[in-house]
């Protein structure tokens, strides 16, 4: 009955607002266009000091007064004048009937006469006075967020009468925050929430309007209080000139800067309100925003959000401010009064024209609130006391009238065009906002047991945890240690097999100096020297293929240990802290060994290599003895038809001719096994010769080819005492062998146990090493060398047997051959041609040497001396210049020419020397032996037993002599 009875609300409406149902600004609140501001009231509950003055509940007692204003306060009980029906309608002033029965259940009936407004008021939104915060920050500032956000200019006001409840609205308590705390919180949030699509930046600013005056609520302690100043810009709208901006963070530094601002805001009690605000404030949020993927123009989103806290009208008839407060009404009045008549203008479709904004500060501070581009909720506080009735019913005039502005809103959209610098810019942002992101994502995956948001990132390879890192340093130091002994290992590995290869060597050695020495011209001497040799290089050979079955094995091992090190792989996430695993420990076992192995093979390649040379070495000086011993044999062979006495002196011609050969490799050899043997004991798990096992094997042999300076030159190699050293030559001790007892003193001459010079080396000199040899210098107190100077040539030879004067034997020339052109003398001498001062070879560096003087004729041996001749001299080495240039002088030409490679040679000769041994196919042997074929030991053997079968030479002593029947069948003789 009572609805039927009320005007129309709908009428009351504003068509705009019937028309939206879904919010506050329509459909679509970020929609640009024209909007209307939203106009909502909020209704504050009675204050306890009105409660006290409200008339009781007494049936039948007037109790309220007419319609009075403060003034009236206290002689007349108060009433509650503004009734809210719903959410969008109030009713002022209602009659007390109605608002006994309908609104004020508690109110008694009324019993006057006195007529009531009873207006009803439309609003946007009204929130009765048991509405919270958040619901009016809800209805009235929530969605404007968003429109922030999107770059629409938005303002939030408070309006109405002095005590109303605005700051409270804007502000509220700590307890009990307002929309300032409720607004930042839920913007920041949004801003953070963008943060990875968008760069927002956002800045803050706080004034006041004081009696016509702009203050900086946030200026820097100590600055001047002064006026700001307004200005207007096109672009930006109005601007406070000077006035600080603050760049918050967090929505705590945005309260922390509020707190800041209301303490330096102007706030007097007055009557009215004991916290009463005395000037207007304006908090303003600007926010610059753009997407962080820009290109060439980026679009920049800016936007103002202003939250005003009005200052309350007052009647200073009701209020009774004096002085400073009686001012600050005057100027608050003046200023609400510009700002009402703004709102009159904007709403006279007439006035329009003319908006009077500059008639107050605070006019102009929202002119563009009012009038522009923004989106504007007022927000209009009353009080429902009827203390307040003048106050109060201006107020919701003022704001239903409001309810008809319109505000045209525009997207603050600018498009940027980014110059070149600009991309720099945004490059080095971007590398940033990846560094800082990588980081975030590391902090994240550290953190136990959470993946956090970078969970959707690839997935990066794990780090080593602790026990992998400790398996690792494991591996590492086990690869230290073995490279470390490596080299020391190549070291021990190389003294081995020289050592143990020049032992064999000295043997050989010694085996042909004995054979050779001898007077034993029936083919059994070279026979035993064939053999020897043949028999070293069977040795050095089967030694070599000893190491090289070692290196394939150990390769073999290898490489199927690092297949299998490979299968095994860590454990992708070894806990931490946790022993090694079993996987682990295989795992490093296997690298162990694989180090291990590699170490090995190293060494056994190293051996191989090293004995491969030695055994090159040793078929070149197999090459070069047998060259001697076939030329010997050759001559022997020439030899088959001569006289006795004229073969003896040409065997021992040749004997001489041939040993320079032996000397050479001696000197070599030596040399080899001094320095090797120095080098200390290998620690190599082929078990090298110990040097002392070297040297006594060596020392077996050696007595026997001491050459005797003695008497006949005949003794036997093998059985005869051993010689004595004398000047000039050198002893077993002279080579360092038997150091213990010294028989050489330092920096004399001194020779091989084999009766060989031992080439030590003049301080400061260098001695050419055979290949292979390392250069290790002696350390073995025991094996130290004697020193000898200047003895790098063959002539420092010793001085061996000298051949017996040559017999001359008559024969006749057609039956007696002289195949090596001796020419007696009448005297008794070599012939004018027979230069026996000098070697038949011409060799010129008899001039550099001493020439030994040749032995007491009573030491030569007596059937072969003859009476008139002198001894033939021993030779030098002949060299290839002397060999090309200069023709033997003397002495047999047969023997010259077998030494020398002539063309004479017998058939058997060229034969033999087809089949000249040389089994590492090493050069030739000398370079007039162009026939001669590479031929291993086996090939020599299988040769040799061939020609034997096919060549037995029913009487030929020199194929007995050249030993191919001997090694088949032993020696002839
Ligand atoms: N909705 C409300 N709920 C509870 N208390 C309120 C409410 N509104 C206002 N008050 C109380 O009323 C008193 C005055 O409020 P407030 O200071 O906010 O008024 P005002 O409009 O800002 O006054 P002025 O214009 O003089 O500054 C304060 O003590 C405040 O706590």
């Amino acid at each position: 009955m009572l609805a039927e009875a009320l005007p129309a609300v709908d009428a009351l409406v504003p068509e705009a607002m019937a028309a939206d149902t879904s919010g506050p600004f329509g459909a679509n609140p970020d929609s640009a266009g024209e909007s209307a501001i939203l106009v909502t009231v909020r209704v504050r509950p009675f204050s306890p000091k009105e409660m006290t003055l409200m008339a009781p509940p007494t049936p039948g007692r007037h109790t309220i007064g007419s319609n009075v204003g403060l003034g009236t306060m206290g002689s007349k009980a108060l009433r509650k004048v503004v009734h809210v029906i719903d959410d969008r309608i109030l009713v002022f002033d209602p009659p007390e009937e109605a608002s006994s029965s309908r609104f004020a259940p508690t109110a008694p009936p009324a019993q006057t006469n006195k007529r009531h407004k009873d207006v009803r008021f439309a609003f946007d939104r009204v929130f009765n006075d048991d509405a919270t915060q958040q619901e009016v920050y809800l209805g009235t500032t929530q969605p404007l967020i968003d429109a922030v956000l999107n770059g629409f200019n938005s303002t939030v006001f408070a309006y109405g009468a002095t005590g109303c409840g605005k700051t409270h609205t804007i502000s509220g308590t700590p307890t009990d925050p307002g929309i300032i705390f409720l607004t930042m919180k839920e913007l920041f949030a949004k801003i953070h929430q963008s943060e990875h699509e968008r760069v927002v930046e956002a800045s803050l600013s706080y004034l006041e309007v004081y009696n016509e005056t702009i203050r900086d609520l946030l200026a820097p302690p100590g600055a001047t209080a002064t006026s700001l100043a307004l200005r207007e810009d096109a672009r930006r709208g109005v601007v406070v000139a000077g006035l600080s901006e603050h760049v918050p963070a967090t929505v705590d530094d945005v309260m922390e800067l509020v707190l800041q601002g209301n303490k330096n805001r102007t706030q007097s009690p007055t009557e009215a309100n004991a916290t009463s605000s005395r000037s207007h404030a304006v908090l303003q949020i600007h926010i610059r925003q753009k997407n962080r993927a820009g290109g060439l123009a980026t679009d920049v989103l800016t936007a103002t959000l202003s939250l005003i806290d009005l200052a309350g009208s007052e009647r200073a008839s009701v209020s009774r401010n004096r002085g400073d407060r009686l001012l600050e009404g005057a100027n608050i009045n003046r200023s609400l009064l510009a700002l009402a008549n703004c709102i009159n203008a904007l709403c006279d479709e007439r006035k329009k024209r003319h908006i009077p904004y500059r008639d107050s500060k605070l006019t102009r501070l929202l002119k563009f609130s009012l009038g522009g581009n923004c989106r504007t909720v007022m927000i209009v506080c009353c009080s429902p006391a009827s203390t307040y009735f003048e106050e109060t019913y201006n107020t919701l005039k003022y704001a239903n009238r409001a309810k008809n502005i319109k505000t045209k809103v525009e997207r603050n959209s600018e498009s940027v065009k980014a110059h070149v610098s600009q991309y720099v810019k945004q490059i080095k942002e971007q590398a940033e906002e990846i560094k800082r992101l990588r980081a975030e994502n590391t902090a994240l995956r550290a953190q136990p047991g959470g993946r956090g948001r970078s969970a959707a990132v690839a997935v990066e390879p794990a780090r080593p945890t602790a026990t992998l890192q400790l398996a690792e340093d494991i591996r590492n130091a086990l690869s230290a240690a073995f490279d470390t002994v490596r080299s020391s290992e190549w070291e021990h590995a190389s003294t081995a097999v020289v050592a143990d290869a020049c032992a064999q060597h000295l043997e050989i050695l010694a085996a042909a100096r004995a054979a050779l020495a001898g007077d034993n011209t029936d083919g059994t001497v070279v026979t035993d020297l064939r053999r020897a040799l043949e028999a070293a290089t069977e040795q050095i050979a089967g030694h070599r293929g000893q190491v090289g079955r070692h290196l394939d094995h150990t390769t073999l091992l290898l490489t199927r240990y690092r297949r299998d090190t490979k299968r095994a792989d860590y454990p992708a996430h070894p806990t931490a802290g946790r022993a090694l695993t079993s996987d682990q420990k295989y795992r490093l076992d296997l690298e162990r060994r694989a180090l291990e192995l590699t170490c090995a093979n190293t060494r056994l390649g190293r051996a191989f290599e090293l004995s491969q040379t030695l055994l090159a070495g040793l078929g070149r000086q197999l090459g070069t003895a047998l060259a001697g011993g076939t030329r010997l044999l050759d001559g022997l062979s020439e030899l088959i038809d001569a006289g006795e006495a004229d073969a003896v002196n040409t065997l021992r011609t040749l004997y001489h001719a041939a040993l320079p050969d032996f000397q050479t490799i001696a000197t070599g050899l030596a040399t080899i096994v001094t320095d090797a043997t120095a080098a200390g004991p290998a620690k190599w798990q082929v078990a090298p010769p110990s040097p002392s096992r070297a040297v006594s094997r060596l020392l077996a042999v050696v007595p026997s080819v001491v050459p005797s300076s003695s008497s006949s030159g005949r003794t036997s190699p093998r059985r005869g005492p051993a010689p004595r050293p004398r000047a000039g030559t050198t002893s077993r001790e002279s080579l360092g062998l038997t150091a213990r007892k010294p028989s050489v003193r330092p920096g004399r001459s001194a020779s091989s146990s084999a009766g060989f010079p031992v080439p030590v080396p003049p301080s400061g000199s260098v001695v050419k090493r055979p290949r292979g040899v390392l250069s290790a210098q002696p350390s073995l107190e025991n094996l130290k060398p004697a020193k000898r100077p200047n003895v790098t040539g063959p002539s420092s030879l010793p001085p061996l047997p000298p051949p017996p004067p040559m017999e001359v034997v008559k024969s006749s020339p057609s039956t007696r051959r002289r195949p090596w052109g001796v020419t007696p003398l009448a005297d008794g001498s070599p012939g004018a041609s027979d230069r026996s001062t000098t070697p038949p070879d011409g060799d010129s560096g008899a001039e550099q040497s001493p020439r030994h003087e040749p032995p007491p004729l009573d030491a030569l041996p007596a059937r072969s001396i003859l009476k008139g001749q002198r001894p033939v001299p021993s030779y030098t080495r002949p060299t290839a210049a002397s060999k090309s240039h200069s023709q033997p002088p003397t002495a047999s030409a047969t023997a010259n020419r077998i030494r020398s490679g002539g063309p004479v040679r017998s058939a058997t000769a060229r034969r033999r020397s087809r089949n000249m041994f040389d089994p590492m196919g090493s050069k030739p042997i000398a370079a007039d032996a162009p026939t001669r074929n590479r031929m291993s030991a086996r090939q020599f053997l299988e040769a040799a037993k061939q020609q034997g079968a096919a060549d037995p030479g029913p009487a030929r002593p020199a194929q007995s002599a050249l030993g191919f029947r001997s090694v088949q069948n032993g020696p002839s003789n």
